[in-house]
C-alpha cells in the first residue's frame, strides 16, 4: 500500500523543474552534436583495406544507433525525481543517462534501466529504499507542464492511504487517454510488480502469467529494453528475438522499442520466423492443432526416410550403348552405404551418388572387360576412372538417383507429403483416418503459421548438401591465395636489395608482416549487416534471449523451434492460459513447458504473475469475469484499476438484420473519440467487414489500426486494444471457437473505455450483466 500526499504548490515545482529540464535538453543537444560529428567523420573516412571497411561500418552503426537513441529520448526526456534521506542532491530519472561535461559524480540524468533508478518504481513508505520524496514530471516537448508529488515519509502527518499504485494520478491519466492504434511505452508509470519482472535475472525461462490488460506485452517490451541496456555487449552479438501472435500485433507494438531508443531486435510472428517465407494463410483450427502435435516429429522423420527409396523392380539403363541392370539389392546397398555416412538426408546424398556410380561402374567394367577378353577383366585403374566418369554423366543415372534419393528442400518434402495420400499414409501409420485427412491438401496450398515448425523440423533432418558451394568457396580461396602471393612477390620484387642506408634496410615491407594467407583473409569482405539483419536471415541463428508474447497459443511443435533458437534457455514467455484460443495451445503452463523444460522451479522454468488490469474498466471486467467462469476457467480475472461509470450494453436484433445492425452500431461508436474494434466470429468476418466498410468508409482494409475502425476475429484481436469495442454475435463466437469462452473473454477485454454487443436471438446467460439497449 503506497501512501501519497500532494505537496507544495505545483507551480513552484514546475518552475524549478523547468530550469533543470532545460539544462538536460541543452546537454542532450551537445551530446547529439558531438555524436553527429563523429558519424560524419566515420562516413568521410576513406578505408584503404577491407579491415578498415569493417571498422568504418562498425563505427557508422554505433554512432547511428546512438543518434537514434538520443532522438528518441528527446520527447519526455526526464520524467522523475527522487529526493533521498541522506543525500542533498536530487536524482533525476529519464529515458537515457546523461553526464555533465566534466563528468560529476552524480549523473545529470539516470537511465530508467539503471539500478539507481529502480526506487522510482518500487519505493513505498514501508520500504522506502532511502527515498523520502518522489516527483513525477510531465512535459510537452521541452516544456514542463505539471508535477505530481508523493511523500514516502511515514512520519509525515499529511499521509493519506491510497491505492498501492505508484504515481496514481499520472498512471490514471495515461490509462484514460484515447488510444491511437499504436502502443506507447509506459516508462513513466511502470508499477512495482511489473518492474520486478522487467529487471528479473535474464538466466533461465521466466513465465509471466497475467490476465488481460495486466501489461504483459508492455512488460515484455520494457524487459527487452532493460536486457539490451544491461547486457548490451552480449546481446549486440547474439541478438534478441521477440515473437508475437500476428503481423497486425507486430505493427501495433512496433513503436515501443524505438521510442525507448532500441532498434536492434528481431520482431516476428510464427508465420514470419522462417527466413524468406511469409506463411500467413488461414487454416481451420483443427488442422493447425494436428500440425502442432509433437507426433509430427516422427511424421516428418518418416517422410524423409521414405524418400530414401528402394526399387520395386530392377532398373535397366544404357551407358554409351551398354545395357546395365541396377537391381533392388543394388539400391538397398547404396542406401545403406549412404545412411551409414550421415543422418542428414541432403548431406548424405553425395555418398549415395558415389555408391550408385561405384556399383554401375563395376557392372560396366565387368561387361566391357568380359566383351574384350572373354571372361577375364584386364581394365586398369585409369580405365575404371574413365568408366566412372561416363556413368556419372549419364542422364539416366541422374534420373535414377533423383528417384531413389532426391535432393529435397523442406518445402518440397512437405508439399509432396501433404498432397499425396499414399505418402501421407506411409508417414502416419497408426493414426486415426480423420486426423490424417486433416493434413491432406493440394500441392499449391499456401503456407500457414502451423507449417513453419514443420518446415524447420524438416530442415533439421534434411540438412543442406552444400558440397558444390564448398568446392566453389575452396576454389575462390585458392584464387585469392594465388592473387595474394602474386601481390607479395610483386612487392618483394620492387624492393631494392642494394640498401642505400641502414634505416632503409630495416624498413619493413608488407611481405615481412604478412604472408599470403593473412593477406587473402584481409581481402575477404566483411559482413556489414547488423546482428538483427543477420539473425533474421539465418534459420540456424541462436539468440541470446527470446521473448514470446501470447505464449499460451504456441503448439508443442512451435515450442520445439523456439527452444532450438535459444539453446541457453534465456527466455521470457508472457501470456494468459485463460485466453488460449487455439486447440494446440496451453491450458496450463506446466502442460506445455514440462515436456521440454522439466518441472517448474527445478532449474526448468519459473513463474511470475501480474494481477492488476490496467486496460479494461471494472464495468466491462465484471461481464468478462462471468464469461471466464462460465467457461470453467481455474484462474480468476485480474482486478481492474479503474472504472468509467459507463455501462456496457447489448442490442438484440433479428438474425436477418444482424450484419446491418452491426454496421449501424459501428458507425455510432465511431463517432466517439478514439479507436474502434469490431470483433466477430470467423464465419461473419467477410460480411461484417463489407457492411462496416460501406457504412464507415474510413474502416481499415489491411489491419492498420491507426487508419480507422477494424473488423477482426477474436484470434486476430489477440494482444490488441481499442477505446470502443463492438462484439457481434457472441453466440457465434462461443460456438465456433475450439475454446469459445476464451475467445469471447478475449474479445470483451479488448476495450479501454466502452463496450457494445449486438446479437440475434437469446443473449447467453453469462452476458446477463449487459444493459439491454
Ligand atoms: N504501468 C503502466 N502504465 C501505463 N499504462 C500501462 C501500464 N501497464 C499497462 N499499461 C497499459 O495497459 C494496456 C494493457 O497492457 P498490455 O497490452 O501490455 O496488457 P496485456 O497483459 O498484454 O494484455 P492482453 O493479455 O489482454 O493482451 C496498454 O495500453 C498498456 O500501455
Amino acid at each position: 500500500m503506497t501512501t501519497v500526499r500532494a505537496t507544495g504548490s505545483p507551480d513552484d515545482g514546475i518552475a524549478a523543474e523547468q530550469a533543470y529540464v532545460s539544462v538536460l535538453h541543452r546537454r542532450l543537444d551537445e551530446v547529439r552534436a558531438r555524436t553527429v560529428a563523429r558519424l560524419d567523420e566515420a562516413l568521410t573516412t576513406v578505408p584503404h583495406n577491407p579491415q578498415a571497411v569493417g571498422e568504418r561500418e562498425a563505427a557508422v552503426e554505433l554512432h547511428t544507433q546512438r543518434i537514434v537513441a538520443l532522438d528518441a529520448a528527446d520527447s519526455g526526456l526526464c520524467f522523475g525525481r527522487l529526493d533521498r534521506h541522506d543525500v542533498d542532491v536530487p536524482r533525476y530519472i529519464g529515458r537515457i543517462g546523461l553526464f555533465a561535461e566534466d563528468g560529476g559524480e552524480e549523473p545529470l540524468l539516470v537511465d530508467w534501466r539503471a539500478p539507481a533508478a529502480q526506487p522510482f518504481y518500487t519505493a513505498t513508505p514501508l520500504h522506502d529504499l532511502g527515498v523520502r520524496h518522489r516527483r513525477h514530471i510531465r512535459t510537452r516537448g521541452r516544456t514542463v507542464v505539471g508535477v505530481t508529488d508523493e511523500t514516502l515519509d511515514l512520519s509525515d502527518p499529511d499521509l493519506v492511504q491510497r491505492s498501492g499504485l505508484a504515481g496514481e494520478s499520472v498512471l490514471l491519466a495515461a490509462l484514460n487517454a484515447n488510444r491511437t492504434g499504436r502502443m506507447n511505452d509506459i516508462v513513466r508509470t511502470i508499477q512495482a510488480e511489473q518492474d520486478r519482472i522487467i529487471r528479473a535475472d535474464h538466466r533461465g525461462v521466466l513465465v509471466v502469467q497475467g490476465g488481460p490488460g495486466t501489461g504483459k506485452t508492455a512488460v515484455a517490451l520494457h524487459r527487452a529494453a532493460y536486457l539490451l541496456y544491461t547486457h548490451r555487449e552480449r546481446l549486440a552479438r547474439s541478438g534478441l528475438l521477440i515473437v508475437g501472435p500476428s503481423p497486425t500485433f507486430l505493427g501495433y507494438i512496433a513503436d515501443v522499442l524505438p521510442s525507448l531508443g532500441e532498434t536492434g531486435v528481431v520482431l516476428t510472428d510464427m508465420g514470419g520466423l522462417r527466413p524468406g517465407l511469409q506463411a500467413h494463410a488461414a487454416e481451420a483450427p483443427e488442422v493447425a492443432e494436428v500440425k502442432g502435435r509433437l507426433a509430427m516429429v516422427d511424421v516428418v522423420a518418416t517422410a524423409v526416410r521414405n524418400r530414401q527409396a528402394v526399387l520395386d523392380a530392377p532398373a535397366n539403363l544404357t551407358v554409351d550403348g551398354t545395357p546395365l541392370r541396377f537391381t533392388k539389392a543394388d539400391a538397398a546397398r547404396a542406401r545403406s552405404r549412404a545412411r551409414a555416412v550421415s543422418r542428414l538426408h541432403n548431406e548424405a546424398r553425395p555418398a549415395f551418388v558415389r555408391a550408385v556410380i561405384d556399383l554401375l561402374a563395376g557392372k560396366y567394367a565387368d561387361k566391357l572387360g568380359a566383351n574384350v577378353l572373354d571372361g577375364g577383366n584386364l581394365l586398369g585403374r585409369g580405365d575404371l576412372a574413365a568408366l566412372r566418369q561416363e556413368v556419372a554423366t549419364e542422364p539416366a543415372v541422374h534420373a535414377l538417383v533423383e528417384r531413389l534419393w532426391p535432393r529435397l528442400s523442406a518445402e518440397r518434402l512437405l508439399r509432396d507429403l501433404f498432397a499425396d495420400p499414399r505418402r501421407l499414409a506411409a508417414a502416419t501409420r497408426g493414426w486415426p483416418e480423420a486426423d490424417r485427412e486433416l493434413l491432406l491438401r493440394p500441392a499449391s496450398a499456401p503456407w500457414t503459421p502451423a507449417d513453419v515448425p514443420l518446415l524447420e523440423e524438416a530442415d533439421e533432418l534434411l540438412g543442406i548438401d552444400d558440397s558444390a558451394e564448398r568446392a566453389a568457396a575452396r576454389r575462390e580461396r585458392q584464387r585469392r591465395l594465388r592473387h595474394a602471393q602474386e601481390t607479395l612477390d610483386l612487392l618483394h620484387g620492387s624492393r631494392s636489395t642494394d640498401w642505400e642506408t641502414e634505416e632503409e634496410s630495416e624498413e619493413l615491407s608488407a611481405g615481412d608482416l604478412l604472408d599470403a594467407e593473412g593477406l587473402a583473409e584481409r581481402q575477404e569482405v566483411g559482413d556489414s549487416r547488423s546482428t538483427a539483419q543477420r539473425a533474421a536471415a539465418d534459420r540456424t541463428w541462436t539468440y541470446g534471449h527470446v521473448i514470446v508474447d501470447e505464449a499460451q497459443e504456441l503448439s508443442a511443435m512451435a515450442w520445439r523451434v523456439l527452444l532450438r533458437r535459444c539453446p541457453t534457455r534465456s527466455m521470457t514467455l508472457v501470456g494468459d492460459v485463460a485466453q488460449t484460443g487455439s486447440a494446440a495451445g496451453a491450458s496450463s503452463w506446466a502442460e506445455v513447458l514440462e515436456p521440454a523444460l522439466g518441472p517448474r522451479d527445478m532449474r526448468g522454468w519459473r513463474l511470475e504473475e501480474l494481477t492488476v488490469n490496467y486496460r479494461t474498466p471494472a464495468e466491462i471486467m465484471d461481464v468478462a469475469a462471468d464469461v471466464l467462469a462460465a467457461g470453467g476457467a481455474v484462474t480468476s480475472a485480474a482486478r481492474s484499476v479503474r472504472s468509467t461509470g459507463e455501462q456496457p450494453w447489448a442490442r438484440a436484433v433479428a438474425e436477418e438484420h444482424l450484419v446491418t445492425a452491426v454496421a449501424e452500431a459501428a458507425a455510432e461508436l465511431d463517432r466517439e473519440e478514439g479507436t474502434l474494434g469490431v470483433i466477430v466470429p470467423r464465419s461473419r468476418l467477410a460480411a461484417v467487414t463489407d457492411a462496416v466498410r460501406a457504412r464507415v468508409p474510413a474502416a481499415s482494409a489491411d489491419g492498420d489500426l491507426t487508419a480507422g475502425p477494424v473488423v477482426l476475429t477474436p484470434e486476430g484481436s489477440k494482444g490488441l486494444e481499442f477505446d470502443s469495442v463492438l462484439v457481434a454475435d457472441p453466440v457465434g463466437i462461443l460456438t465456433e471457437g475450439v475454446r469459445g469462452h476464451n475467445d469471447l473473454y478475449v474479445a470483451l477485454t479488448r476495450a479501454t473505455q466502452r463496450l457494445g454487443v449486438v446479437h440475434a436471438g437469446e443473449l447467453p446467460s453469462e452476458l446477463k450483466r449487459l444493459d439491454p439497449r
